[in-house]
């Protein structure tokens, strides 16, 4: 269940008297994702995606959709927004904001193999190239200012063990973000959140990243580190495949070669992206938003993850 507000082709009809889309032929619902409503649009120009945020503010959109508007302009594959008449992005439906996006060709890579890891090492780094300049500043909200809130409020539903592996955890990346190398890393707009499922690929071409609703500015290796612990891993274990992150590591240097720092940097890095989803998960777990209607991801995927990058050394950054 994933459609919170229903929109009939009625009020389709009325919204794109503003778009330059001509009439709509076609809405339906998608069933998949956890945080808006979604809708496939048909109109007479073409096929896109039509979503109202549920819980985004109108305030706290531009930074998004014009970042994705930005990169699609450079040639990065993502969903390009469409603007209304007046040059706006985000418009009210039912009142709440909501934005109408091209639609990406393909499906989901659920079961990556290194040559889908290699396109999207490739195209994270031509992201991070492209974003350099883009004037809008967030911070990414789910940083380290947010794990210090968020640990207090989790540890009281965690047993000793993982409470002393938050703690210690915490610790850790307090001073790593604190040590001079940390601040040297190269930093900008990131995903933050480029999971399988946030990819659509036609076979092994990759045609676009989406879901951009974490975006934020933080260090590019984050992203890196976010994305080789979901793309390049045994889901059981949490366990890296050295072939997928080979892979993925070695197409980004090839396109934004990685820094002495950020070689420095990388198993922290990769402790504090396990981190950051392990948190997230405990959060949504324990304190659900009341508006919350699906199951939560299970937690202990990334208490795993974070407890084998603490274990086991980080694969070379680079060569
Ligand atoms: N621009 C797009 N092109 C094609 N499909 C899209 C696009 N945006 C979203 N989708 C589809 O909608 C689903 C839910 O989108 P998602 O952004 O993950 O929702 P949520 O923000 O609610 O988690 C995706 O899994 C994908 O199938
Ligand atoms: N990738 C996050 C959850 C965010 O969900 P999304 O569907 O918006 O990508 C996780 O796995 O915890």
């Amino acid at each position: 269940m994933a459609v919170f507000t229903a929109v009939s082709l009625d009020d389709l009809t009325l919204l794109l008297k503003k778009f330059p889309l001509g009439n709509a032929i076609a809405i339906k619902g998608i069933s998949s994702g956890i945080e808006n409503s979604n809708f496939f649009i048909e109109t007479e120009r073409g096929e896109y995606v039509l979503t109202i945020f549920e819980n985004l503010s109108f305030a706290q959109l531009p930074f998004y959709l014009q970042l994705m508007r930005h990169l699609a302009e450079r040639g990065v594959l993502v969903p390009a927004p469409v603007p209304d008449e007046s040059g706006e992005l985000v418009v009210p439906l039912h009142g709440k904001p909501a934005a109408i996006v091209s639609k990406l060709e393909g499906t989901s890579q659920m079961a990556p193999q290194p040559v889908h890891c290699a396109a999207v090492g490739a195209m994270l780094a031509r992201m991070h190239l492209a974003a350099r300049d883009f004037p809008l500043q967030q911070p990414n909200l789910r940083g380290l200012d947010w794990w210090n809130d968020t640990t207090p409020l989790v540890l009281p539903f965690l047993d000793e063990r993982n409470a002393h592996l938050l703690r210690a955890e915490m610790h850790f990346q307090s001073a790593f973000a604190a040590c001079d190398h940390y601040h040297r890393l190269g930093r900008g707009p990131v995903h933050a959140d480029l999971f399988r499922n946030n990819v659509m690929f036609v076979g092994e071409r990759l045609t676009g990243f989406f879901d951009f609703y974490f975006a934020g500015c933080d260090t590019w290796l984050f992203d890196v580190a976010v994305t080789v612990n979901d793309w390049c891993i045994d889901l059981a274990t949490g366990v890296l495949d050295s072939s997928r992150v080979r892979a993925l590591l070695d197409a980004y240097h090839a396109v934004r070669p990685f820094t002495a720092d950020e070689q420095a940097a990388w198993q922290p890095m990769l402790r504090a992206a396990a981190l950051r989803f392990w948190l997230s998960r405990l959060y949504d777990l324990y304190l659900p938003r009341e508006a919350e209607m699906l199951t939560p991801h299970d937690p202990t995927h990334f208490e795993r993850i974070l407890r084998e990058r603490i274990a086991t050394p980080a694969p070379e950054l680079f060569a």
